[in-house]
């Protein structure tokens, strides 16, 4: 079945031609710890293209926070090297803006506080970096809650005024670790399609870590599929699912079939061990006497 309509594959054709920003070459990682080594990461190769968004996606333990760290550079790889716009990343920088899933919020600063934060730093003026903060609230719908505290809202709010905190420094590409995975079904679902509503509109690239199938492909254009032990590059996957993207789309055989597909790479079918037949038909352990009739 031909999946791509022709639309879809032109607009993989104008990501092609977009420069690369971003460039993991062999990179591989291993941890040093008491216990021996573990090998995290291995021969991850993949490039990201300007405003291309990517999602990352594997089960647990196959490295994505690892990847997500040594692209922030907090994590130093141990083979292989990461190019942001044709240069190794050494370090953290403020190319890149991070977005975790837990509330990295300062509490003791306001919405506003948090978001000017990154420009005083960097030497912005207090009126400059005010200016931004307002600008950027105004883009995550925030603008009324510039005086709060982070206390004060709620889960979905607080990752606005995150995505904002880390926008405001203008980044090449925003790094995004789970950042919906707190939040309850129905606001993640408004987050999702706020995000591709910032994106739109933005000259950024996204690096997108979820363990969400439909979220990696209501989200991604292209969906970067790791294996555990060690974490290797699986599949790299076009979604073949038209933008403008909405929740409409869940249903359409593009998203079916693609999350069919990725979902048979993520969770292979399992051969049952020969002795799991003679487990069935062992006795349950009983841990009540009460109400036999549920049967
Ligand atoms: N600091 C560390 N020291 C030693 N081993 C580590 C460290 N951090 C991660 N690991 C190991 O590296 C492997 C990859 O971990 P990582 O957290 O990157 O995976 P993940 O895909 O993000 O997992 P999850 O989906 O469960 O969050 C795992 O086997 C993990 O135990």
């Amino acid at each position: 079945m031909r999946l791509q309509s022709p639309e879809v594959a032109a607009r993989f054709e104008r990501i092609r031609a977009r420069e690369v920003i971003l460039e993991a070459r062999g990179l591989g990682k291993v941890y040093q710890g008491a216990q021996g080594d573990t090998e995290a990461l291995r021969g991850i190769d993949f490039k990201v293209h300007r405003r291309e968004f990517v999602c990352v996606i594997g089960p647990s333990g196959c490295g994505k926070s690892t990847l997500i760290r040594i692209l922030a550079g907090l994590e130093q790889a141990t083979s292989g090297e990461i190019l942001l716009d044709g240069a190794p990343v050494k370090g953290p920088g403020r190319d890149r803006g991070m977005v975790f899933q837990g509330y990295s919020l300062f509490p003791w600063l306001t919405v506003k506080g948090n978001v000017m934060f990154g420009p005083l730093m960097n030497g912005s003026s207090r009126g400059t970096a005010e200016q931004h903060a307002r600008e950027w609230l105004e883009l995550v719908g925030l603008s009324k809650f510039a005086d709060a505290y982070p206390h004060q809202l709620s889960g979905g709010m607080r990752q606005r005024v995150a995505i904002a905190r880390a926008l405001v420094n203008q980044p090449r590409i925003l790094l995004m670790d789970e950042p919906f995975g707190a939040l309850d079904a129905q606001t993640r679902s408004k987050m999702q399609t706020h995000l591709l509503d910032i994106w739109r509109n933005l000259d950024v690239t996204v690096l997108f870590i979820t363990h969400d199938l439909d979220e990696a492909i209501y989200l991604a254009d292209r969906i970067l599929v790791l294996k555990a032990h060690p974490g290797e590059v699986q599949e790299l996957i076009e979604v073949p699912v038209p933008r403008p993207r909405s929740p409409g789309q869940f249903t359409t055989t593009e998203f079916q079939a693609t999350r069919a597909r990725v979902d048979a790479l993520i969770h292979p079918p399992v051969e049952a061990p020969p002795d799991e037949a003679a487990l069935v038909d062992k006795p349950m352990i009983r841990f009540t006497d009460v109400a036999d009739d549920i049967e």
